[in-house]
């Protein structure tokens, strides 16, 4: 079975709670990258030796989090002998406004996969965009990049939407199943 690692950074528990979606769809093994920006003993070689790289971290202003972004800067020591090249990638993000700037913490993952030489992966979940549409309906935020989660700023991770929960949870699914293929 192919091996997915879900990667990532929370502040206040939203996007840990997002993580744990992703990575029960993918059958995952969860890193959390704590607040210092550090990751915990075994996190390189188990990040080695996957398949998949699923990146996570909160929007704050317009980004990554520093601490996700410590970890990136890290993951140069990988990137100078290309070790994670042709990896499948994906990554999500969550924030408390509706769109929140959130495509530019994705656009960060995806810049940080291709430095890897990964392979980016999206959502492949269509759009819930009629008269009849539910925000509890999966990808109403409409992300094609990687799943987004919105929660609002009051709200504590308990009160997360299901819809993007769910969202997340097929997101890891999928990105498990391209890495079964690709692993070959
Ligand atoms: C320093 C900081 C910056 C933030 N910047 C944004 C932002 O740019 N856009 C947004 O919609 N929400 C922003 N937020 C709200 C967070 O994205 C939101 O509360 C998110 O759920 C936090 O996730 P976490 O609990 O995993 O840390 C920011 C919050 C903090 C603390």
């Amino acid at each position: 079975m192919a091996k997915t690692i879900v990667i990532y950074h929370s502040g206040y528990g939203h996007t840990q709670r997002f993580a744990q979606s992703v990575a029960a769809g993918a059958a995952a093994e969860l890193i959390a990258i704590d607040a210092e920006g550090n990751v915990p003993e075994g996190a390189w070689e188990s990040l080695a030796a996957a398949d998949a790289i699923i990146f996570g971290s909160p929007t704050y202003m317009g980004s990554v989090s520093w601490q996700f972004k410590k970890f990136a800067d890290a993951s140069s020591k990988p990137w100078y002998s290309q070790s994670w090249k042709d990896k499948i990638f994906g990554g999500f993000t969550v924030s408390a406004n509706v769109n929140g700037d959130k495509f530019s913490t994705l656009h960060y993952f995806m810049t940080l996969a291709m430095q890897h030489g990964g392979i980016w992966a999206g959502t492949g979940i269509n759009y819930n965009n009629t008269k009849a549409s539910q925000r509890s309906d999966i990808n109403y935020l409409a992300s094609s990049g990687g799943p987004i989660a919105q929660t609002p700023g009051d709200a504590g991770a308990d009160e997360m939407n299901a819809g993007d929960l769910e969202t997340g949870r097929l997101f890891g699914a999928r990105i498990a199943a391209l890495a079964g293929k690709f692993s070959g």
